[in-house]
């Protein structure tokens, strides 16, 4: 068993690209499948290695591994191999009309109230004619003729699913000037690496019916490839997400500081009968079942993310956050924060509050209140119980209670309404921080 996920290198990756390579890594762990990336680099104008590099690192940064890679731009001998065998058969054919020509046949057929579909004109030409276009100059493109009738699979996502050629131009496979298009690269390279099962986005669906006739046309057998399609992400607008505009990136993300594993969880189960739920890649590889998947597009909702997000970082050991955290940050400072944080740039919020400075508020009619606060200040060392010990010294002397009593003092300390208990943050605050915060509009 044998998957890949073959993203083009002109962008990018997305969260609805994620969703995919997410499918296909899980299928395949699931399964002790193989997993081959494969570099659909063949639309050269648009194609970037940098681009592919930057794949390379979002795929390692979610936590998916590939034991095989290539770029299609290695393979173009096998590629030229195919439209050989496939000009042999007769199955490609030269087309010589030009864009102007295509555009004006299909507008003479849409007022005619047909299908704007390729005539096969091309089909007719005699060597004489084919002699007389090269003679003057033109050199022809490649479209495939596809066989007649409907090309049907089970789709592990959409189940029974038919695509009928008839309804279809025939393909152009290779432009004028012999490059091969994304189409037959693609069927080449399953056929040729022993790909089994296809998970991709159902934009696919129609390259489905003409990649198992050129799968056909090129010898391969009925039900070659197992296919599933997964609906298309949406974005928070209900637009389609695009490598071209950048749009939720991955690399956005975790610029961000939003965790993959709150990706990964959330991509894995969106859209399915699965509430999403933080969980390890090789836990959700075990339960991972494309049945559960809807058919209907999926909306991607930042809101819920950074949910999940809250929970794998409530949840991340010290171990795992170290790297991560502003130099000289302790396990009880990890552990203080984790819970109270949605993105992990926020630790970098509270290190200032608790090792360095902030601007407290000024906080108009409580200046007497937070002086008298600052002279109960217990003497130091301080440690768990100094909060307690502090707060019920001042709720004596000032006569308050509840908010009255706690909300100008967290909001003085540490310039938030909310945020970790201050029995654990006080302590790392000290004297001196705590003294002149609690000063700052006397
Ligand atoms: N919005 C989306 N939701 C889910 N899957 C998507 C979405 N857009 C693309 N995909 C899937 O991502 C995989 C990689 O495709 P590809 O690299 O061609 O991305 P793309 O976003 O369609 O590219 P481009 O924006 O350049 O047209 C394919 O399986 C494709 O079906």
């Amino acid at each position: 068993m044998k998957l890949r996920f073959a993203p083009s290198p002109t962008g990018m990756l997305h969260v609805g690209n994620a969703r995919q390579a997410i499918a296909n890594a899980l299928f395949a762990r699931r399964h002790g499948a193989t997993f081959q990336l494969r570099i659909d680099d063949t639309d050269t104008g648009r194609s970037r290695e940098s681009f592919a590099e930057a794949i390379r690192t979002d795929l390692t940064w979610l936590g998916i591994h590939w034991d095989e890679t290539f770029r299609q731009t290695e393979r173009l001998d096998r590629y030229a191999a195919a439209i050989e065998a496939l000009k042999a058969s007769g199955r490609l054919y030269p087309c010589f009309e030009s864009e102007q020509e295509l555009a004006a046949k299909r507008e003479m057929r849409i007022r005619q109230h047909k299908p704007p579909l390729y005539d096969r004109a091309m089909l007719k030409l005699t060597p004489q004619q084919r002699a007389q276009a090269e003679a003057n100059g033109k050199v022809p493109y490649w479209r495939f003729k596809l066989t007649d009738g409907s090309k049907k699979w089970k789709d592990l996502v959409m189940g029974d699913c038919s695509v009928k050629l008839t309804a279809i131009s025939d393909p152009v496979l290779v432009r004028a000037d012999g490059t091969v298009l994304y189409t037959l690269a693609s069927v080449v390279d399953d056929l040729e690496t022993g790909i089994t099962h296809i998970i991709r986005g159902e934009d696919h669906v129609t390259n489905t019916g003409v990649q198992i006739d050129i799968a056909e046309a090129l010898g391969a057998k009925p039900n070659r490839f197992t296919f599933a399609h997964l609906p298309l992400l949406l974005d928070e607008g209900g637009g389609k997400l695009s490598k071209r505009f950048d749009a939720l990136s991955l690399k956005t993300m975790r610029q961000d500081g939003v965790e993959a594993e709150a990706v990964v969880s959330y991509l894995a189960r969106l859209g399915s009968s699965d509430d999403p739920e933080p969980l390890p890649f090789d836990e959700l590889a075990a339960t991972y079942d494309l049945s559960h998947i809807s058919k209907s597009a999926a909306r991607f909702d930042m809101r819920q993310l950074l949910g999940l997000n809250r929970r794998v970082l409530a949840a991340l050991p010290f171990e795992a956050a170290r790297d991560r955290l502003p130099q000289g940050a302790t396990e009880a400072f990890w552990l203080t924060i984790r819970s109270n944080i949605e993105l992990f740039s926020e630790a970098r919020h509270w290190w200032d509050v608790t090792h360095g400075d902030i601007v407290s508020p000024v906080q108009e009619g409580d200046e007497a209140y937070l002086a008298q606060a600052a002279s109960l200040l217990p003497p130091a060392p301080w440690d768990e119980t100094t909060w307690a010990t502090w707060t019920a010294a001042l709720k004596d002397a000032s006569g308050r209670s509840g908010k009255a009593l706690f909300r100008p003092l967290r909001l003085a300390l540490t310039g938030e309404e909310h945020g970790p208990e201050l029995r654990d943050l006080l302590p790392m605050i000290g004297p001196d921080r705590a003294k002149t915060r609690l000063l700052v509009g006397v």
